[in-house]
């Protein structure tokens, strides 16, 4: 597994905005949304191109575009639906999964209460979208879905990190043997008691949205 912590005055003042507790959610929905772009920026820095030609006015001009199968980008409702419209920024081809998953408060274990994939990911990449990578269990869980279902490349994109997810994620994809990848706008220190955060940005899901029941 592959960590990435993009470095950019422009991300880590978002950031700090972000982070700041008397950010409103209309003003974090936003910022979230610029960051993901350009967390986005060097997320696809590896996506799949194949050559073509087009004609300018003036002569035939050697490029690329998108190769097929479309990348699927996946965001871990609910909280990764606020990156959604930023990422499709970059890639408006791209097809849109979903994945549903919530963490129990008391165990810290992620269950799946809602899924629509394609069944087949057989040589697709995708982009799973969750801004905060806490004890890992809810990316391990939805990554390792991706893999089962063939998905052959993966880059998760995440708002913030904790060392200690960063690790457990990566014990808990030792069997996964395709290439995983995490961008990250920031390490932060610790996870705390509760397995937040630190010093994090709180519940991105009720600073986006409003607190759930
Ligand atoms: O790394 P982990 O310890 O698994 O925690 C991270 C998860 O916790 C949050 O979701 P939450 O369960 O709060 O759901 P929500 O997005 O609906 O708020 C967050 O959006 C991640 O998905
Ligand atoms: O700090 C954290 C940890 C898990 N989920 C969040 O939304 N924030
Ligand atoms: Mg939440």
């Amino acid at each position: 597994m592959e960590t990435h912590v993009v470095d950019h005055p422009l991300v880590e003042a978002k950031l700090t905005t972000l982070r700041d507790e008397r950010t409103e959610s209309s003003t974090f929905r936003t910022l979230a949304d610029e960051l993901v772009t350009l967390l986005a920026y060097e997320a696809t820095r590896g996506v799949r191109v194949e050559d073509v030609t087009v004609q300018t006015p003036v002569a035939a001009a050697h490029g690329v575009a998108l190769a097929r199968p479309r990348p699927l980008v996946v965001p871990i409702l609910r909280a990764g639906l606020g990156m959604l419209e930023g990422m499709m920024r970059l890639l408006p081809t791209a097809e849109v999964g979903f994945l549903g998953m919530v963490r129990d408060e008391e165990t810290l274990r992620a269950s799946t209460y809602a899924e629509r994939l394609p069944a087949d990911l057989s040589g697709r990449q995708c982009y799973v979208l969750d801004p905060m990578l806490a004890t890992g269990g809810t990316l391990a869980a939805a990554i390792s879905f991706l893999v089962e279902r063939g998905a052959d490349d993966i880059t998760a994109i995440c708002l913030l990190a904790a060392p200690e997810g960063c690790a457990n994620l990566e014990q808990g994809l030792a069997h996964v043997d395709v290439p995983v990848r995490i961008v990250t706008a920031a390490m932060d220190e610790k996870l705390n008691e509760v397995g937040y955060i630190v010093p994090g940005l709180g519940d991105a899901g009720d600073r986006l949205y409003g607190v759930a029941q």
